[in-house]
């Protein structure tokens, strides 16, 4: 396998004679069962996918049995957090878990940069970490998590909170709207927030960084890309310890290359874990595109599935904020019932809409990509891109024949199906010749086949999707 010079894997499988270095072949997959929850489970954590895991040790072996667990027990954990991860219904380690946790709570701390699928388990693996290296008798904050929005940030609390449930772990929000301005100190031990509003805290020294051992960015490459956060995310990280500075870790199901360089300098020799370029996303979710006539047809085509939406949940996902508003509009005013959700509502909307969502109250979310990457919902099962994801659309929605498709965000918004071994299915709208080459480069760069499905045949429709999510 060759690498750049980040040291990043870039094409072909990895020599078996590299020594800090390897790709862990998977047993061949099984046929699944749709419905057994623990068959399912048992599918991901005996998933075919490769990783490579490169450790900052160059003598080190990756192969060594002491860098993959096959249980919780043989962490070493503290039983009050051992207590928690079963209360969650976790049984045994998911495969990034398995590599990744060894690596993540091994003392000396090392830095850590994980690549693995949507919805197999990385959050649990980062929480744990968080958790098992705060000393709970300081009364000062000592892990801290950002994310890129405030959805991910409150579902990343709930899972330290359960986790945590046996700890006395103290955790606060750095999150728009949810601290009293006159907030003069948090001395939460965990904070999870979105980082301008940690940069706004840091700033009026509201968070004390210098005792943050942990330091998480989760959908990493997504906060460090131009771009994106990657401003704000740094003056947090020029704010932390700098003489035994903190753990940084960094997670997502995406590394684009234009990030890479920039991910190994904020954590610096780090142990690895990476897929490979063809293994993005997983097999569970099966990809389906939808001709339609033109855009005003891509609304008919949308409500006439509506009953298929609504047999699970459904994600909707709009290239603006203005199209997921019209079209919740448009439904709602003719009897269906919907929600939307982007960046331009206020916090406490925002949170009221994706709540009654998680609980089941609302079955169709038609969105933005403020939700396409993290969000863990399981039951929902279908996905539509009503717009196909494009680079630079903000600067560049006038000349719409020159976008080309964000394969990165696709990977993230299909993935919000397909949580943790489960079917999910992903439909694409494609209306015109431009759409129609943004999907074959997204088929091209994902190696996975999308299939089509008549937009006039509702019955062949339920059935081919019905039979997806067998
Ligand atoms: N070891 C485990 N056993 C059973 N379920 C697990 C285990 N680990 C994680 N899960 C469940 O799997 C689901 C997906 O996990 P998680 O949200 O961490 O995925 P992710 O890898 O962070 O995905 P994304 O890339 O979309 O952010 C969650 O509902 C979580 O509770």
């Amino acid at each position: 396998m060759e690498k750049d010079a980040d040291g990043f894997f870039t094409s072909a499988p990895p020599a078996a004679s590299a020594p800090a270095e390897t790709t862990e072949p998977q047993p061949a997959s099984e046929p699944t069962e749709p419905h057994a929850t623990s068959d399912l489970t048992t599918d991901l954590i005996k998933s075919t996918f490769e990783v490579s895991v490169t450790l900052a040790d160059q003598q080190a072996d990756p192969n060594s049995p002491l860098f993959s667990v096959k249980s919780f027990e043989e962490l070493g954990l503290h039983e009050d957090l051992l207590k928690g991860i079963y209360d969650m219904g976790f049984t045994k380690p998911s495969k990034i878990q398995e590599r990744a946790l060894p690596l993540l709570l091994a003392n000396p701390p090392q830095n850590f940069i994980g690549q693995s699928q949507s919805g197999t388990g990385k959050t649990a693996a980062f929480v744990l970490t968080m958790l098992s290296r705060v000393d709970f008798s300081k009364s000062q904050t000592q892990a801290l998590c950002l994310a890129p929005s405030r959805e991910l940030a409150r579902q990343i609390m709930s899972v330290v909170v359960t986790m945590g449930k046996y700890t006395p772990v103290q955790t606060e929000y750095s999150i728009k709207d949810n601290l009293p301005r006159s907030t003069t100190r948090i001395n939460a031990h965990v904070i999870v927030g979105t980082p301008g509003t940690t940069v706004d805290l840091i700033r009026r020294k509201v968070i004390d960084t210098s005792e943050i051992k942990v330091f998480v960015l989760d959908e990493a490459d997504n906060m460090l890309d131009q771009d994106g956060l990657a401003e704000q995310t740094l003056r947090v990280k020029n704010a932390l310890p700098r003489h035994g500075g903190p753990q940084v870790i960094l997670f997502s199901a995406t590394f684009p290359h234009h990030v890479r360089n920039f991910a190994n300098k904020v954590a610096p020799n780090a142990n690895k874990i990476e897929l490979k370029e063809n293994e993005l996303s997983v097999d569970n979710i099966r990809q389906f595109y939808m001709d339609c006539r033109n855009e005003e047809h891509k609304y008919d085509v949308l409500v006439s599935l509506y009953s298929l939406l609504t047999i699970g949940q459904s994600i909707i996902f709009c290239q603006r904020r203005n199209t997921a508003d019209r079209i919740a509009q448009r439904m709602t005013a003719e009897g269906h019932k919907v929600a939307s959700l982007h960046g331009a509502k206020d916090a406490a909307e925002r949170d009221a809409i994706i709540d009654r969502f998680r609980e089941g109250k609302e079955k169709v979310l038609i969105t933005t990509n403020v939700i396409a990457r993290g969000i863990d919902i399981m039951q929902v099962n279908m996905v539509v891109n009503y717009d196909l994801p494009l680079l630079g659309e903000r600067d560049n929605w006038s000349n719409r024949q020159d976008a080309r498709p964000d394969i990165d965000t696709y990977i993230h918004r299909i993935g919000r199906t397909g949580r943790f071994g489960r079917k999910g299915i992903s439909i694409n709208f494609v209306h015109d010749k431009t759409t129609w080459a943004q999907m074959e480069q997204i088929e091209k760069a994902t190696g996975k086949q999308i299939i089509r499905i008549e937009t006039n045949d509702l019955d062949a429709m339920e059935e081919q999707m019905k039979k997806a999510l067998k």
